[in-house]
């Protein structure tokens, strides 16, 4: 096996008043599968894993097992509570290349506030790990890095067992066959409340008219169910078959993975520049070439999408506005085209002031008008009364920061919760004066594809 040794750091870290040492290594390795890495931790790190992959294909990061939790239940604080935890962890380790740095993955729940049971129940607010063992695939190169953080003095005899295990998971990786994974086998489909949603679409319409609010977006659940229980290599292998131009992520915190492929950047911050995407207003694909375009040059001149947009556009640039010395965005936006459906797309930049780090910048953006609504806090009171499910994390923000202050959200949009041989779907849009119960309904459908296709709901297509 090809190994490039880079370095073994021990720093002390003072985190909840005690001393810890946090001990890093980081390897290179022959390129391996990101998928047979994660499958390799399916005995023992089950329900400590997560998988991501950037939309443009270029960064995909493994985790197995847990090094370092940091997990909360507040509402407004929470973003604060992680990114002060976070920054005492990692104030000590040299800043070196990124391909070195631990990151930090997890997501935040849509609305803390909202206390309906269901598939999220025990699941915190805000939950993140680092991993025990790390992989990072970048630049056509393979890195695995092991993390412990410790209060014992004496750990080397345990870094030792975390390098034997290591230099299994990077075998078992490297040499297994990837299974060719089935797709599950449903036996129970349920669109839940469905009236209750169309009669929900309704009343937000009518109080919309009556100004009570802009634009709330309201969304629902599909349930399936399954023969057997479903493993997270085999729905993640599915839906890397999907999407280009999406993220992909998966998340394990016990028995519940959350997945999905989802096209929607909320922040991306590199090198001291920020990066937001609106994206809001759909319309199908077309079954020709033809079709697609006139499709996408309707919605291009479609008042009530351009309208669910321009809450979208105000509100980030308003964000950049106050967190950049200086920022563009384009004047129109243009079609951003993915298997199942085309969306308006206003790409949105800036270079950041010095005290905007990516976790103010979540803060700040979550949840834009994309997936809450206009104003916020009316929004997002309507959604807890009006919606019958908990969202958990579909539709908030899920990604990564590294100790540099670089990393990436993407929202959580095209994605489902998995839970043994159940899976909960889910999927909404954008409620506007002029919006109609059967075309969201119809809308919706749409969005479910992917996640329904990846789960062999999908029977035909
Ligand atoms: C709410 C979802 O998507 C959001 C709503 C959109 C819309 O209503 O046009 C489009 C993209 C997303 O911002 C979803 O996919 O569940
Ligand atoms: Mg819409």
């Amino acid at each position: 096996m090809h190994q490039k040794w880079f370095h073994t750091t021990e720093v002390e870290v003072g985190t909840v008043n005690r001393a810890q040492t946090f001990y890093i290594e980081t390897i290179e390795v022959s390129r391996l599968s990101a998928l047979a890495f994660f499958a390799a931790g399916e005995n023992k790190y089950k329900g400590k894993r997560f998988f991501w992959q950037n939309r443009e294909k270029t960064l995909t990061l493994v985790g197995l097992g847990h090094a370092y939790i940091i997990e909360n239940n507040e509402d407004n604080e929470r973003f604060d509570l992680i990114e002060d935890e976070w920054k005492a962890l990692t104030k000590n380790i040299v800043k070196e290349a990124s391909e070195l740095q631990p990151i930090l993955f997890g997501g935040f729940s849509f609305d803390p506030k909202n206390d309906k049971k269901g598939e999220w129940e025990g699941f915190p607010q805000s939950h993140f790990a680092v991993a025990t063992y790390q992989l990072v695939l970048r630049n056509d190169k393979a890195y695995v890095s092991i993390h412990l953080v410790t209060e014992n003095e004496h750990s080397l005899e345990e870094f030792d067992r975390l390098r034997t295990e290591r230099d299994h998971l990077i075998h078992a990786a490297q040499v297994r066959e990837l299974k060719n994974y089935e797709k599950p086998v449903m036996t129970k489909y349920d669109e839940v409340n469905k009236d209750k949603y169309l009669q929900s679409i309704d009343t937000v319409t009518s109080l919309i008219k009556d100004n009570w609010a802009q634009k709330v977006v309201i969304a629902r659940s599909l349930e399936m169910q399954f023969a057997q229980s479903v493993s997270s290599p085999q729905v993640l292998s599915q839906v890397m078959n999907e999407q280009p131009e999406s993220y992909l992520f998966g998340l394990e915190r016990d028995n519940l993975l959350f997945f999905g492929a989802s096209p929607e950047r909320l922040v991306k911050v590199e090198n001291g520049y920020g990066y937001s995407s609106c994206v809001a207003g759909s319309i199908k694909r077309g079954k020709t070439a033809e079709e697609d375009k006139q499709l996408g040059d309707s919605l291009l001149q479609d008042q009530k999408n351009l309208g669910e947009h321009r809450y979208v556009v105000e509100m980030i640039a308003e964000t950049f506005a106050k967190n950049c010395t200086q920022f563009k965005v384009p004047k129109h936006p243009k079609l951003l085209k993915i298997r199942d459906i085309q969306h308006l797309y206003t790409p949105v930049e800036g270079k950041l002031s010095k005290d905007a780090t990516i976790l103010q910048l979540v803060k700040h953006l979550h949840p834009t008008p994309a997936l809450g609504g206009v104003p916020r806090m009316k929004a997002l009171a309507m959604i807890r009364q009006y919606e019958s499910m908990n969202r958990g994390l579909y539709a908030a923000p899920i990604g990564w920061v590294d100790s540099e202050g670089n990393g990436e959200f993407a929202v959580a949009i095209r994605s489902a919760a998995l839970v043994d041989n159940c899976a909960y779907l889910y999927a909404g849009g954008g409620i506007v004066a002029d919006s109609e119960p059967n075309s969201e309904y119809e809308e919706t459908l749409v969005k479910f594809r992917p996640m329904l296709r990846a789960l062999g709901g999908q029977l035909n297509e």
